[in-house]
């Protein structure tokens, strides 16, 4: 069982909603956790249980960089917004930063995720193990 985030800007959430119900049995064995209005978004498009964090621009990025720093995260999906300035564009820089330095798995668009999904049901993702 893997811990994993999932995090979408606003323009995004619609992508990630589908993204969680297309692979709502694989994400179903393991913990998930999210932003604030992200959880909430996938919470009610699926049946999936999210522990949910602040919302990004309150800090919801910090705390889950927090998680990744504390070793305690095996896989990010967050799909950034390219287009749109974030007012919390240091926290997102920061999550990201963190990711490469804990060498975790980090997919910011919906092709890398449906990669990442495939090989964490695969069993590919056992990074944190050998830290
Ligand atoms: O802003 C975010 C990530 O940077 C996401 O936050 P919300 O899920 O609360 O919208």
């Amino acid at each position: 069982m893997m811990n994993i985030a999932l995090i979408a800007h606003d323009q995004k959430k619609e992508k990630l909603v589908e993204f969680t119900i297309a692979y709502e049995e694989i994400l179903r064995k393991h913990t998930l956790f999210a932003t604030g209005t992200t959880g909430k978004r996938i919470m009610n498009a699926t049946t999936l249980q999210i522990h949910r964090f602040q919302s990004g621009p309150l800090g919801g990025d910090q705390q889950i960089g927090a998680k990744i720093a504390n070793n305690e995260m095996d896989m990010v999906v967050f799909f950034r917004d390219p287009l749109t300035a974030q007012p919390h564009e240091p926290d997102v820089s920061a999550l990201m930063r963190l990711c490469d330095v804990y060498h975790v798995p980090l997919a910011t668009n919906m092709g890398t995720a449906e990669i990442l999904l495939k090989g964490l049901q695969a069993g590919f993702v056992d990074w944190r193990k050998h830290h």
